[in-house]
């Protein structure tokens, strides 16, 4: 079968429990939202095709839960990402804050990556 896309991106979606990733991740890939929090376990992905210029782009985004104890999983998904999305809650001052530790964890394991601001709207 042929393939379906020409490129393929791999990205990552960090941030503190609650800010909004998943949410952002479904509105992205399936145009939904649903207003109910249910925090990620370890990791989930989604993936969309999208066409830049003629280029069928597949984007996998790797969602990541947010909560502490399921750090030591998703840090092994730093490496194998080509990008990081850094996710914070605009009416959650910590949230904002809390991206310098998620950048620094990211920079232990991967030197030099992308970083992305998304603003929830609230
Ligand atoms: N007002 C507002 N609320 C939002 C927005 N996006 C998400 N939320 C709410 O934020 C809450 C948490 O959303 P999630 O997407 O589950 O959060 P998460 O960052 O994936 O959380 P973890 O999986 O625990 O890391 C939900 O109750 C959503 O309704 C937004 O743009 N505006």
């Amino acid at each position: 079968m042929a393939k379906q896309y020409d490129v393929l991106f791999r990205l990552l979606l960090l941030g503190d429990s609650g800010v909004g990733k998943t949410c952002m991740l479904r509105r992205f890939t399936e145009g939904e939202f649903d207003p109910s929090h249910i925090s990620t376990i370890g990791v989930d992905f989604k993936m969309k095709t999208i066409e830049i210029d003629g280029l069928r782009v597949r984007v996998q985004i790797w969602d990541t839960a947010g909560q502490e104890r399921y750090q030591t999983i998703t840090k092994q998904y730093y490496r194998r990402a080509q990008g990081i999305i850094f996710v914070y809650d605009i009416t959650d001052r910590a949230s904002f804050q809390h991206i310098a530790k998620w950048a620094g964890d990211v920079d232990e394991v991967q030197l030099g990556f992308s970083v992305i601001y998304w603003f929830p709207e609230s």
